[in-house]
């Protein structure tokens, strides 16, 4: 099956994003992963609704916002009013994560939560029936270009029988190292939508490699 694509903005090359944004558009990824940090919740600042509403008038996929911001509900009208598809949270920064997703999806967004690599799954066990993907950092987050932590295929499993236990629909989102190595193995682990930076916007042909991420494994890789 196609995995779905999310090229993660943070590595973009910001002295000629017209020229990235282009190739994403030609390009067959799905959605574009923009990163909001705010040196706060993760050591690291990168951008905030003035790129955001700037990459919007050129962009032509849909945004899939993730906030890695301290009470990120602050921002969830402004965030339905720039266009974005969804909006993702990081439950270690929600402290009404319920309250939360109610009002994403009033705003007419996808509700997406994220989780930091040390939180497991079952903190989600209360919210899944009402979360439409679930994102799992694969690196600590704040900065792009990271080592890969080998657990998450792991939580993958897990996190999939949260979700078929409790009949919910979530997809699973997983950011941080995905590469020529790792994707192949996230997809054999289950993985629906794949975020990747560095190994996109640093390629020689980032339009090929989005098709590869994309694809669905040979048969022989998929047992
Ligand atoms: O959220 C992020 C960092 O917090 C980035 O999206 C993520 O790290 C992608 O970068 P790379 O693919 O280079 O690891």
């Amino acid at each position: 099956m196609k995995t779905i694509v999310s090229p993660s903005l943070l590595a973009a090359d910001f002295t000629n994003l017209q020229a990235d944004i282009d190739m994403i558009n030609r390009s067959e990824a799905d959605w574009l992963h923009c990163d909001v940090m705010d040196g706060v919740f993760v050591p690291n600042i990168s951008f905030g609704f003035p790129v955001l509403e700037a990459v919007k008038r050129i962009c032509t996929k849909p945004l899939d916002v993730h906030f890695m911001i301290v009470k990120p509900e602050r921002y969830i009208t402004r965030t339905a009013k720039l266009g974005a598809m969804m909006m993702n949270v990081h439950y270690e920064a929600c402290t009404h994560l319920n309250r939360t997703i109610h009002e994403i999806h009033e705003e007419g967004m996808k509700a997406g939560v994220t989780l930091n690599p040390s939180t497991p799954v079952c903190m989600l066990e209360d919210c899944i029936q009402d979360v439409d993907i679930v994102l799992l950092m694969s690196v600590n987050p704040g900065f792009g270009g990271q080592k890969f932590i080998e657990n998450t295929y792991a939580k993958i499993g897990r996190l999939r029988k949260l979700i078929k236990d409790s009949g919910s629909q979530a997809l699973i989102e997983v950011d941080g190292g995905v590469n020529a190595e790792t994707a192949p193995k996230l997809k054999r682990a289950g993985v629906d939508v794949l975020v990747s930076g560095s190994y996109v916007f640093k390629a020689e042909e980032p339009e090929q490699v989005i098709k590869t991420l994309s694809s669905p494994l040979p048969p022989f890789l998929s047992l």
